[in-house]
């Protein structure tokens, strides 16, 4: 973060597994004066002119994983191309994370056919190329898959019923390669939290790292 830190404005996307706790940080934050937060459009995922591509997503990956994850790097894009009022934005997730981590585990596990994967890179390098993306800042929910799992099974999203260990094991898995290997590129410095504490040691851990311009000048 820059030095007067008053004049600039900070981008910062929060990026975990599914369960990790990305809403408890954002909901921490956005008690935050300086700082607007921006969850995930599930609710846009969910109601398409009615129409659930969440659901239809989880019902079958392999029809409708394309229409789905072309829906999510449009709504992302849109969030990170949205005017910015306060100091620092906080998305929840990323086009990155769309692509680096979900598209790439359709694509993997097979339920993307090369084809769509190529159509949907091609979107991906090119809106990277012309539209104005900024991210000054990444913070990683690090969490066991085990960890996901039961507290997944506790929040009980209706979509999320069925999601096996394997798959958030293989989420995690994409998240360590992009963010800690570094096998996709980085937009942006990555600040690791052990996100496997409950809410009262995770507010405790978001203090000891909130730098100064999240709390606004003295
Ligand atoms: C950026 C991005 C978020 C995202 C979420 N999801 C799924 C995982 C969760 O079950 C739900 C909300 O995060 O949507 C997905 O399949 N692809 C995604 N891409």
């Amino acid at each position: 973060f820059g030095t007067d830190g008053k004049t600039e404005k900070h981008t910062v996307c929060v990026e975990g597994n599914i369960g990790s706790g990305k809403t408890t940080l954002l909901e921490y934050f956005s008690t935050y004066p300086y700082t607007e937060v921006t969850k995930e459009p599930v609710e846009k995922w969910r109601n398409i002119k009615g129409m659930n591509a969440l659901e239809y997503m989880y019902k079958d990956a392999s029809r409708w994983g394309l229409t789905f994850q072309t829906y999510v790097q449009l709504t992302m894009l849109q969030i990170h191309t949205q005017p910015q009022v306060k100091r620092v934005k906080m998305m929840e997730r990323s086009i990155y994370s769309a692509k680096y981590c979900f598209v790439e585990n359709l694509y993997q596990s097979g339920k993307m056919p090369e084809i769509e994967y190529t159509v949907l890179t091609e979107w991906f390098d090119f809106l990277l190329k012309t539209q104005d993306i900024k991210v000054d800042l990444i913070v990683y929910l690090k969490t066991k898959p085990e960890t996901d799992l039961r507290r997944i099974k506790e929040r009980c999203r209706p979509e999320e019923k069925q999601i096996p260990l394997e798959y958030l094991e293989t989420l995690h898995n994409l998240h360590e390669d992009w963010l800690i290997k570094k096998k996709f590129p980085l937009p942006a410095p990555v600040l690791v939290l052990n996100g496997e504490y409950e809410k009262e040691e995770m507010i405790k851990e978001y203090e000891s790292y909130t730098p100064h311009i999240l709390r606004g000048p003295a």
